[in-house]
């Protein structure tokens, strides 16, 4: 009799890395997870790159706190363009801006279609908790399936570990 094949092996899983990142903080965190658990690493490109003055947090009139300060904005992406259908589980990884995802987060989410995929969100910051983005995620795109997310501050070791544990459990 033959046997029944387990659909939820790792060897079967297709694990895709999305990733956002400006000053390379999470671009380490995420290539850490891609190579542990055998995922594609792709990263969420802007159509124009973030300049330092871009990212200038104090200043009010900064293209990222004038973005962040509009709730609809969806700053255009550039890059490859990739198959999500090719993918079963994304773990998505972003800076937190203001509490929350950076707005081409967003509009990576909006472009692509991830029904029936499990998204698994992880972030770095300056000291501000995942919480609320994930939170905001499940507001805005409420037939998805979201993970609970994880910060990773300290590095890509705990990260590394996090990854794997939720690989197994899939
Ligand atoms: C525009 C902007 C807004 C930020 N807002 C926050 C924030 O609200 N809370 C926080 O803890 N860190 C904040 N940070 C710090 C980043 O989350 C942190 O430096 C992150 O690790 C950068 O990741 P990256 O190197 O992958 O771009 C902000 C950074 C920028 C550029």
């Amino acid at each position: 009799q033959k046997q029944t094949v387990d659909k939820n092996t790792q060897s079967d899983m297709k694990i895709l890395v999305a990733y956002f990142s400006c000053t390379g903080t999470t671009e380490k965190v995420a290539d850490a997870i891609a190579k542990a658990i055998g995922g594609k690493l792709y990263q969420i490109t802007p159509a124009t790159a973030y300049t330092s003055a871009d990212l200038d947090w104090n200043d009010k009139a900064s293209r990222s706190s004038v973005e962040m300060a509009t709730e609809n904005s969806r700053p255009e992406l550039g890059g490859e363009t990739i198959d999500i259908k090719d993918y079963d589980v994304i773990f998505l990884g972003y800076p937190i801006w203001w509490d929350l995802c950076p707005r081409p987060v967003n509009t990576f989410l909006e472009k692509y279609d991830f029904s029936g995929k499990t998204i698994i969100p992880f972030a770095t910051s300056g000291g501000s908790s995942i919480t609320n983005s994930v939170k905001q995620f499940k507001k805005l795109y409420p037939n998805l399936t979201w993970k609970e997310g994880k910060l990773f501050n300290s590095g890509a070791e705990k990260a590394v570990e996090w990854s794997k544990q939720i690989i197994e459990e899939q």
